[in-house]
């Protein structure tokens, strides 16, 4: 049984059909993509899965059990955790104070218990932030921020992870070092959900990708039958014809 089942959900907002019987499943301990152009309704169907957007019809299961009308913090509590894609650190607050706050409120903030120093110390050093700790979040450059974004998530010990445009903002050598961080989530028994356009970082990581676009999955597979898709080149680039199909580098570099 896969750990998520998004069951042919359509969310409408008015005459928009941001998602339109999306359909996939991401099965427990992979790492998939979800991609698709500008407003394809990835992020639309993030908030489904999170809780915070009903849709209009259709079912989420985790584990095959049906989350469709359950709250948020209960998402979280059955080990749905996620980033945004606009960071929503607080600004005014350490780096180490805005995981303190994560693990915190995880653990039962009750007024008397603090989270461990060393446990705040562990999650910003698992992220690659520790050299951190002590600046204002809003201080820190964009890369960093994002970071402490999965690090917040983490500190709440996810089973399913939901991350929305991680590498935006780290550089080269920063996103290959977080594709190799998501790999070892993985291999923990983290299941990740990611959308990201960041081809070769898609590439490089993903088990499994889902590609939506105008709201419909219009292909799912590995990486390599992804790349090889004629569907998602002509959704990406606006046409396929042989020559193009061939250039995949077009492809990778969008
Ligand atoms: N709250 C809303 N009210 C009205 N329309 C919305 C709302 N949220 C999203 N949409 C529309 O739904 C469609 C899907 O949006 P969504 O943000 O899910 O796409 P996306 O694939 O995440 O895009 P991007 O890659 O640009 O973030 C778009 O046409 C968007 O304008």
């Amino acid at each position: 049984m896969p750990l998520l089942h998004v069951d042919d959900v359509v969310v409408q907002f008015g005459g928009v059909t941001a998602v339109n019987h999306a359909q996939f499943e991401v099965e427990e301990g992979t790492i998939t993509g979800l991609i698709g152009p500008n407003g394809a309704g990835k992020t639309t169907c993030f908030n489904v899965i999170t809780g915070l957007q009903t849709p209009t019809s259709g079912k989420v299961l985790l584990d095959g059990r049906d989350i469709t009308r359950m709250p948020v913090h209960r998402r979280s509590r059955r080990g749905i955790g996620r980033t945004f894609q606009r960071l929503e650190a607080f600004g005014s607050l350490t780096v180490a104070d805005n995981v303190r706050t994560a693990l915190d409120i995880h653990d039962g903030f009750s007024g008397i218990f603090r989270s461990a120093n060393a446990d705040i110390e562990h999650l910003l050093d698992r992220v690659g932030i520790a050299g951190y700790a002590q600046e204002r979040a809003d201080s820190v450059p964009t890369g960093v921020a994002r970071l402490l974004e999965l690090a917040r998530a983490l500190a709440c010990d996810p089973r399913l992870l939901l991350l929305d445009e991680p590498s935006s903002g780290l550089d080269e050598s920063e996103t290959e070092a977080f594709g190799d961080l998501l790999k070892e989530l993985a291999s923990e028994g983290r299941t990740v959900l990611m959308v990201e356009h960041d081809m070769d970082l898609v590439m490089a990581v993903c088990d499994a990708i889902h590609v939506l676009d105008f709201g419909s999955i219009i292909a799912q597979g590995t990486p390599a039958e992804i790349r090889a898709n004629k569907l998602v080149q002509k959704a990406y680039l606006g046409y396929a014809d042989e020559a193009d199909a061939a250039d995949e580098t077009k492809v990778m570099s969008l």
